[in-house]
């Protein structure tokens, strides 16, 4: 065990995070440079099929240091906000990190934040400076950035250019004599932290863990604490560039175990597994269920492949146990399913999943946060869905969630940046500068207002020169208001949204605007109405037209008429026909497209 490492390398997106770890198994010859490039041809689906996905879950290392021979295990986290709960279970089953840092970008808000998770799990920071080899490095700049930030001294920042290799070696021998080795008692009950899984179409789930106490064995009955469930060890090992069984995996280790599980939603990252005939008494610290943020509804765009996307979900749901669904029914749409995502992220992952691997055309409904209603009779209700939102007679109070908002910015776009936060309701927690050039500006922000285009409008007041991360803090009182769309006087249930009070107004008349520019005319007029409760804040009317696809064709050719009615008609299905009007599928997702 003292010759065993568990590390991961935490970085801001592009910092060079997948590269280092490239170097890292080329050096130590974990990888040949044969494999290393049939590696990096293989596709996603094929990696994904020999349950393989080297550099993004977990691998072993050799490695000799002064005559001696180490382990040292690389775990991988996921690189995005969304994935943060992940991230810190990986954290939680290393005991050391290399913070890398781009020398031409110096700190960024993940840098930070994945540094502050880092920190709350008692991990060893190792700062590395990469890219040292680029003409735009600013080696003192970013130097100071990182003492300033975690407080070490200069000569504990090590200088690396993951491109070339140099600094590398440098690495691995700061890993060996920085990190410290695990601790834990081999004799003891087995506890061991599930940081990640992933599914193999052939073999189920291949569950990825870190001993902390203990050992398990092929053939153990071992028990998930969390489900109370329990399975057999078909197969337990380590992970080399492919899964390695072994007989036992030790305290301390990082290994796989496969049980025949076929269900992602057994597996639980954060949980603890132990033996169910001698179960530890304690589970590992830290384990949270994950609650999904954002909800929208998934519908088909024909409304008889209900059947057939249901068949989808399910699949879909079982190799990613963080999408959660459930039957939901729109006037407008038909049947479809309210599904609770991670983030937005999350969100266009599972509809772009639906699309490629499970040819689905799908219609996505407004997006929006959960909210829970109070009644003036004390009970609580949760909204994760207008229509699900009490008569507002009943209703005592609302409350929505909160999140803290990191931005790391350039002192130029200070002005900027503060007059789009307050303006989304963010009150200014905190502005601290890293440097000179470099400022953090710390927001609480209601979830609801970055969900939409938060993060593109960040990007261009900022001129690209701004960084955002954020989490999920509480929940306070709010004025929310239901406001509906009618269609000549028909409630569209579809493009109902939630929206706070305050907002209303202004979102009623640009939503109704931009659904007269996506409603094509039609041989009536349609009125187009914002409304909260019978009262219309907001109203367009799209004129009368009879729109002649044929008028082209001066007389004759029947053929060719008759082509373009048919095309007319394809035209049609990806419409809607609410009440007398047809509505375009994306129509119900004008509220992301509307402009300041
Ligand atoms: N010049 C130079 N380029 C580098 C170095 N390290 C990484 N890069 C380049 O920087 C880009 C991002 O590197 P990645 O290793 O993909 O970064 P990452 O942190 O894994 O990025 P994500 O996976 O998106 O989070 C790639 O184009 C790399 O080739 C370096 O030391 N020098």
């Amino acid at each position: 065990m003292k010759n065993i490492r568990n590390f991961c390398i935490i970085a801001h997106i592009d910092h060079g995070k997948s590269t280092l770890a490239d170097r890292l198994l080329e050096m130590t010859n974990t990888i040949s440079q044969r494999d290393m490039q049939a590696q990096v041809l293989d596709d996603m689906d094929l990696e994904r099929e020999k349950g393989i996905t080297i550099k993004s879950h977990a691998i072993q290392i050799n490695h000799t240091h002064k005559g001696e021979k180490f382990v040292l295990n690389l775990i991988d986290t996921p690189g995005h906000v969304d994935f943060s709960y992940e991230v810190s279970r990986a954290l939680a089953a290393c005991e050391g990190a290399l913070l890398l840092v781009d020398a031409t970008q110096g700190i960024q808000a993940q840098t930070i934040s994945n540094l502050y998770l880092a920190i709350g799990n008692d991990l060893e920071i190792i700062p590395v400076i990469n890219k040292i080899d680029m003409d735009g490095a600013m080696v003192d700049e970013v130097k100071d950035q990182i003492i300033e930030l975690i407080g070490c001294k200069p000569e504990d920042i090590l200088l690396a250019s993951a491109r070339t290799g140099v600094g590398v070696p440098e690495i691995l021998e700061a890993i060996v004599e920085r990190i410290p080795a695990p601790e834990g008692n081999p004799d003891a009950p087995l506890q061991a932290l599930i940081f990640d899984s992933v599914f193999n179409s052939f073999r189920g789930i291949i569950v990825y863990y870190r001993i902390l106490n203990g050992s398990i064995k092929k053939g153990d009955i071992v028990q998930f604490v969390s489900t109370g469930q329990s399975y057999g060890a078909d197969e337990v090992g380590i992970l080399k560039l492919t899964l390695d069984p072994k007989p036992e995996v030790r305290t301390g280790d990082v290994g796989y175990i496969i049980t025949g599980i076929k269900n992602a939603k057994e597996v639980k990252v954060g949980d603890t597994i132990t033996l169910a005939s001698n179960p530890h008494p304690e589970m590992v610290q830290g384990f949270e269920e994950v609650k999904p943020m954002v909800f929208a509804g998934i519908f088909p765009v024909n409304t008889d492949d209900f059947e057939e996307l249901r068949d989808c979900m399910d699949k879909l749901q079982l190799n990613d146990a963080s999408l959660t669904y459930e039957l939901e029914t729109s006037q407008a749409l038909g049947f479809g399913f309210r599904c609770g995502f991670l983030g937005m992220l999350h969100m266009e992952i599972i509809q772009e999943r639906l699309e490629r691997e499970f040819n689905q055309t799908v219609i996505t409904t407004v997006p929006n946060v959960s909210f829970v209603a109070y009644t003036s009779k004390g009970e609580e209700i949760i909204v994760n869905n207008p229509a699900e939102m009490p008569d507002p007679t009943r209703i005592d109070r609302i409350e929505e969630p909160y999140i803290r908002a990191q931005i790391i910015t350039k002192p130029e776009y200070i002005g900027n940046i503060m007059t789009l936060c307050l303006g989304k309701r963010g009150i200014l927690i905190n502005q601290s500068y890293l440097t000179t050039t470099r400022v953090e500006l710390v927001f609480e922000m209601p979830l609801t207002e970055i969900v939409f285009d938060f993060y593109d409008k960040l990007k261009s007041q900022t001129r690209g020169y701004a960084s955002f991360d954020y989490h999920p803090i509480d929940r306070r009182d709010s004025d929310i208001a239901k406001m509906d769309i009618l269609l000549n006087g028909d409630k569209v249930d579809a493009l109902s949204a939630l929206i706070h009070r305050s907002r209303a107004n202004d979102f009623g008349r640009k939503l109704c605007e931009k659904l007269k520019e996506l409603l094509p005319r039609q041989q009536f007029q349609i009125a187009i109405q914002a409304a909260i409760g019978a009262k219309v804040i907001a109203r367009e009317t799209i004129s009368a037209l009879r729109k002649d696809v044929t008028a082209k064709c001066y007389g004759g050719d029947i053929s060719r008429k008759r082509k373009l009615l048919e095309k007319q008609k394809e035209g049609k299905k990806r419409m809607r026909q609410i009440g007398n009007v047809e509505v375009p599928q994306e129509a119900f997702l004008a509220v992301l497209k509307l402009d300041d």
